[in-house]
């Protein structure tokens, strides 16, 4: 029998960018509320408490208000907000993290998803932390630009509403200067690291895609690895991953282009050295929406209900 999703927020960004993955499958049931319904508490928690498995594309105060609806037992819940990404209970829904990822993942009732800053900091960063290529000491740095679909309904109406109050001609522009932004928590605890590491993003004048880097000065770690050390490890980590990947050593790109991942589930990570100078810049490129939410949703939707990891998504 087909197993019934509900997702809470299908009329956002994320939630309709997960609607589209699930919609043409078989082997699942969309719930869903009338417009006029759906942001009503008796609606949503009668759905949410009828559904195999729930994923929850609401700002943070709406997906814990969700959570507590929920009085099944059996309902399993994907949370791709900011509300449970460091909470005791949930499990971070990053499956290539660790080895036990994907199982612990599999075996979980509360799977929280990652943030799309979160997901490629981490993915570039947890590696060489428990490899002690890199010191959880470290003052670790990441600086980056996402695409304004980033920002869901309210930041897209700033890039693409003329008409509206909040429109803007920017082009690039950097924010979190209040060096709190929201995924440090997340990017803390699961790499390992001691501090939060200092993050500089920007959003750019793109609907999605983003593109972060972690620049690291090689020569002042202990035992001064090499890049070839670097690139050895990332690749180890996600050999065997299909929706990570690490960039082979060829020719030196001249550019890279923060939209080359947009529409896809992929994450990919480049190192590119510098013998001499002992330092290395780090890249992850991915789509915000794609591993970097909905896919990554998808992807754990398919893991807790004993799927092909990646149905629906290559
Ligand atoms: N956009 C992205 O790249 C990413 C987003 N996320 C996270 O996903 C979540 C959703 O973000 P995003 O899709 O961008 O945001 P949007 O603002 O685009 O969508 C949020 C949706 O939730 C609805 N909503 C708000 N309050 C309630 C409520 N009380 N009950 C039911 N529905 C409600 C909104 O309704 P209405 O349409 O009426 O405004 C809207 O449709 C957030 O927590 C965000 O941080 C995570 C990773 C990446
Ligand atoms: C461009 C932009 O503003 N991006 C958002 C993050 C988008 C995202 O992934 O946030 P959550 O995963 O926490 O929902 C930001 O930096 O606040």
């Amino acid at each position: 029998m087909a197993h019934k999703i509900f997702i809470d927020g299908a009329a956002g960004t994320t939630g309709l960018e997960i609607r589209q993955r699930l919609s043409s499958r078989s082997d699942l049931t969309l719930l869903e509320l009338a417009d006029s319904e759906r942001k009503e508490a008796a609606a949503r928690a009668r759905v949410l408490n009828e559904a195999d498995l729930v994923i929850l594309c609401l700002p943070d105060d709406a997906a814990r208000e969700a959570v507590s609806l929920i009085e099944n037992p059996e309902v399993r819940v994907v949370d791709a907000s900011t509300a449970h990404r460091t909470a005791p209970g949930w499990t971070y829904g990053f499956a290539e993290l660790e080895k036990d990822s994907s199982e612990k993942i599999a075996a979980s009732k509360r799977v929280s998803n990652p943030g799309c800053w979160a997901t490629a900091f981490i993915a570039l960063v947890r590696p060489l932390v428990r490899a002690d290529l890199l010191p959880a000491e470290y003052p670790v740095a990441a600086n980056g630009v996402s695409g304004y679909s980033g920002g869901g309904k309210s930041m897209i109406a700033e890039f693409e509403n003329k008409d509206g109050p909040t429109y803007t001609e920017t082009v690039v522009r950097g924010y979190a200067y209040t060096l709190a932004h929201k995924h440090l928590p997340e990017m803390t605890m699961h790499t390992g690291l001691s501090h939060p590491p200092v993050l500089a993003p920007s959003v750019g004048r793109f609907y999605r895609g983003m593109m972060v880097e972690v620049p690291l000065a090689l020569w002042s770690l202990p035992g001064n690895p090499a890049p070839r050390d670097i690139r050895a490890v990332l690749e180890e980590a996600y050999a065997g991953a299909k929706l990570v990947d690490v960039a082979s050593e060829g020719p030196v790109p001249v550019t890279l282009d923060a939209e080359a991942l947009k529409g896809t589930n992929a994450l990919r990570l480049h190192v590119f050295g510098n013998d001499k100078s002992g330092q290395v810049r780090l890249v992850a490129l991915l789509d915000n929406l794609g591993k970097g939410a909905g896919g990554a949703a998808v992807q754990n939707l398919n893991i807790m209900l004993g799927l092909p990891e990646t149905e629906g998504l290559v």
